[in-house]
């Protein structure tokens, strides 16, 4: 007699608070599936800018083994891309976000503008993904304390320093972010923290960032990754983002074995496959 097919965890809206505790129970990390839907992200910008062609990169990153998928309409990047309007955003999200949903796995909301996330969990996404961590739009906290949704807190800086310590910078980053969680009435079991591979630092100092991750273990809150196709990976061995998944996979194992309960990635089944290998492995040591 074939074991029932484990249900998938609750997919959104306010059953999505249940979503965190399924993902963050299993041996290995869960895996958050990128989707751009954006004409200028660093890595993949356009690849899935049409309705359809989101949908179909979404069905295959769930068929992939993708835990969440992390929908954005905005570049985050530093340098190079155009900033938009909370209109233009939605514009991107509105023809394809519920069908998206709809496919039952949890869909996180990419975004620095609580307008947006406010429209996008109201469609069904389960998670705030803010790369602000809270402390760029004043509304955010407030919105996602309402909402009961749980919310990724990144770090960030306007521009890198090379001579701070970064893990100074982030652990004081996230004593702000949690004070502004706490007084908007956000549960600490809604917080999850991510260092911001790549965000205000250098290529050093996300290297840093990872080795030492280990360290914001002491926040006793979950950690996120993000290393996928990251710029600092050319720093060893040059390479375009398209090049990197050697050192995206070498980045994400070791963020695993510091830590990491959640890794955001593009190349969803061959970091799916490296991490329950890893995880199977190190339980036999
Ligand atoms: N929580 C979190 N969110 C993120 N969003 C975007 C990017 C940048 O990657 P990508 O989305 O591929 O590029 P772009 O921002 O240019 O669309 N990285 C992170 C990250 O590391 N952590």
């Amino acid at each position: 007699m074939m074991a029932a097919k484990p249900k998938p965890p609750a997919a959104s809206g306010p059953a999505g608070q249940s979503v965190l505790p399924a993902l963050l129970s299993r041996p290995y990390p869960a895996v958050m599936g990128v989707l751009n839907l954006t004409p200028d992200s660093f890595s993949d910008g356009g690849q899935f800018a049409t309705p359809e062609r989101a949908l179909a990169q979404a069905r295959r990153m769930i068929a992939e083994g993708a835990d969440i998928i992390d929908i954005g309409a905005e570049s985050t990047r530093p340098y190079g891309s155009e900033p938009i309007s909370a209109e233009e955003e939605l514009k991107r999200l509105q023809p394809v976000l519920s069908d998206i949903v709809a496919l039952g796995v949890p869909v996180s909301i990419d975004s620095m503008k609580s307008a947006v996330v406010a429209w996008a969990l109201g469609q069904g996404a389960a998670i705030a993904n803010d790369v602000w961590g809270l402390q760029r739009d004043s509304g955010m906290s407030g919105l996602v304390a309402e909402r009961g949704a749980p919310v990724i807190v990144m770090h960030n800086r306007e521009r890198a320093d090379p001579a701070i310590d970064i893990m100074q910078d982030i652990a004081a980053f996230f004593a702000r972010s949690l004070d502004i969680a706490a007084k908007a009435g956000i549960s600490s079991d809604k917080v999850v923290l991510d260092p911001g591979i790549g965000f205000g630092k250098t290529p050093e100092q996300s290297m840093t960032a990872l080795a030492r991750l280990g360290e914001l273990q002491s926040l006793g809150l979950p950690i996120l990754v993000g290393a996928s196709r990251k710029r600092f990976i050319s720093t060893v061995t040059p390479s375009e983002p398209h090049q990197r998944l050697g050192g995206s996979i070498a980045a994400h194992l070791l963020a695993a074995q510091n830590g990491a309960r959640i890794i955001r990635a593009h190349d969803v089944a061959e970091t799916v496959q490296a991490l329950r290998v890893a995880a199977a492995i190190r339980e036999r040591q």
